[in-house]
């Protein structure tokens, strides 16, 4: 009787995980048939043929014949590329905490001091931290003002340096390098309160090239990240890269951090000295109320230091160069936008960023740019934490979400005349970029967004007046408009033109009278 009831207990188990497995089979090909649509995928490589040197482009065109939410399998990774600005509003609002997460990359890993940065590290209370402190600490709104000098100063260096490498209009200069560098003094100035010059690092490696490799190895296509066995092998030499430049970048961080600590120590201060980034974070390390869970440490600072980096550099000075090419080619709303300014401030002094908030048309042109040329153009990867449905769709976890604004922007549905460069189109309207406008998210928004979207704004629209209102700009053959796929997505060339001086003043008097004033 025993034997029997034993063998009872063993059909019935075995019944029971015969009916688990058939449920568990069914539910999920029943999910697996609720998945977005999208094309069919290879064996090992998915659907990573399709990609192609513009995937923001690709994506598009797959989304033309799939609709605004696509579904794909990126070697061994699901991912969901969404189109439209309601699809975006459900993932981004309705669903945003299920896809606060960021996927593990190697990027995160052998850059970003393993995930402990904030725009690649993985959501949870570590994240929450940074990010608190970047929000209310960092990149607050009184902080963004505090830096306005140093936009101020740093845009009117830019101009003079502009009218210098023309040798005062005789020659086309390379207006990305001007922008560039423009980008990295300021930011350099916000995090450290001063800029770096090339001979600073140690290693015979100047400032600019660290910042040109680490650009070119976060923006590089990392086939171990999509078919992960692979990983082992750093097919592309990727990896290696970063952990080269990592050790550039740490050397230079640890030495921007002993600066700050040696100048608190010697007590050699000058009291009126904004703060810089650093200093904000070393007092929040030093106080003895960090309520924090995580005590911020030096480790913390590096990482912050190179998401600033990252982050900040390359997107504001490719959103300036996108924004002048488009200037050149419609002239009629370069002197617009120049007539704008004139009649604003006039022709005999340089604008201030107060002046900034007045020009609307030139704020039209800014948000057209971010329309045409968001240089971020699916965002940052997102990741779903846990199983979710949107419109009726099933997302497995673990789903990479790529926000392609880049085709937002293009949308026929969306925008009248949409590849038309036409910055009327905001004249009056309250559209804007700070993430309200699902048409319009340059920046993201959610719990991912941008944190420094009044930092890269303000960066924008003061450069691109002061470009227009100082100079007349011209080119000698047709503007290539080709797109190149990184960190950012800039011009495949870079933007060269001649300036000629359009203020009242001639140059050498009105610096003498920025010198003397
Ligand atoms: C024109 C200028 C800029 C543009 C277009 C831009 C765009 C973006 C985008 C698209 C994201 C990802 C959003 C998402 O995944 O949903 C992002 C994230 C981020 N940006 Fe910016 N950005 C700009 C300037 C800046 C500046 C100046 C800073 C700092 C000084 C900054 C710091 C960050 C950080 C820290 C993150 C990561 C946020 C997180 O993951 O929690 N950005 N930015």
């Amino acid at each position: 009787m025993e034997w029997m009831g034993e063998g009872v207990t063993i059909s019935l188990l075995g019944a029971a995980i015969i009916i688990w497995i058939i449920v568990y089979v069914q539910s999920s090909s029943r999910s697996l048939r609720l998945l977005p649509p999208g094309p069919r995928p290879w064996p090992v490589l998915g659907n990573l043929h399709l990609l192609g040197n513009l995937p923001h482009q690709a994506l598009a065109a797959l989304a033309k014949k799939y609709g605004p939410i696509l579904f794909l399998r990126l070697g061994s990774v699901h991912t969901v590329v969404v189109s439209s600005p309601a699809m975006a509003k459900d993932f981004l609002k309705t669903h945003d905490l299920v896809f606060a997460n960021r996927p593990n990359c190697s990027l995160g890993k052998y850059l970003c001091y393993d995930h402990k940065d904030v725009a690649y590290c993985a959501y949870g209370a570590y994240w929450r931290q940074m990010r608190k402190l970047c929000t209310m600490e960092l990149f607050t709104v009184k902080r963004t003002e505090s830096f306005k000098s140093v936009r101020e100063e740093e845009v009117i260096t830019m101009v003079r340096s502009i009218w210098q490498q023309s040798e005062e209009g005789i020659h086309s200069v390379d207006l990305r390098g001007s922008l560039s560098l423009l980008t990295q003094n300021i930011v350099c100035r916000m995090f450290s309160g001063r800029t770096f010059s090339d001979d600073e690092l140690n290693g015979g490696v100047g400032f600019k090239d660290m910042l040109s490799e680490m650009a070119a190895v976060a923006g590089a296509f990392v086939i171990g990240d999509y078919i992960r066995f692979l990983e082992w092998f750093d097919l592309e030499g990727i990896r290696r890269r970063m952990r080269v430049v990592q050790k550039i970048f740490d050397g230079f961080a640890e030495k921007v951090i002993d600066e700050h600590i040696n100048r608190r120590r010697e007590k050699s201060e000058d009291e009126n000295r904004v703060k810089d980034m650093v200093d904000v974070l070393l007092d929040r390390a030093e106080s003895e109320s960090q309520s924090m869970e995580v005590k911020i440490s030096r480790v913390h600072i590096k990482a912050i230091i190179l998401d600033i980096l990252i982050a900040g550099v390359e997107t504001s000075s490719t959103t300036i160069e996108w924004a002048m090419s488009e200037l050149l080619k419609n002239p009629h709303v370069l002197e617009k936008a120049q007539q704008e300014i004139e009649s604003l401030v006039g022709r005999d002094r340089f604008l201030v960023e107060k002046d900034v908030t007045s020009c609307e048309y030139l704020r039209c042109i800014v948000r057209e740019t971010f329309r045409l040329h968001p240089p971020v153009p699916l965002l940052l990867p997102h990741e779903s934490m846990e199983v979710c449905f949107v419109d009726g769709y099933y997302i497995p976890p673990k789903t990479m979400l790529l926000v392609n604004v880049w085709a937002m922007g293009r949308d026929e549905n969306v925008w009248a005349d949409p590849l038309q460069f036409n910055p009327e189109r905001f004249m009056g309207k309250t559209t804007d970029v700070k993430g309200q406008d699902f048409e319009l998210i340059p920046f993201g928004t959610g719990r991912r967004g941008c944190p420094g979207i009044s930092m890269g704004l303000s960066i924008v629209e003061l450069a691109l007046a002061e470009l227009i209102h100082c100079f007349d700009w011209s080119v000698e053959c047709e503007l290539n408009m080709d797109e190149f796929f990184g960190i950012t997505v800039p011009k495949k060339f870079p933007l060269f033109s001649r300036p000629s001086w359009r203020m009242s003043k001639k140059y050498d008097s009105i610096f003498d009278i920025k010198k003397s004033g």
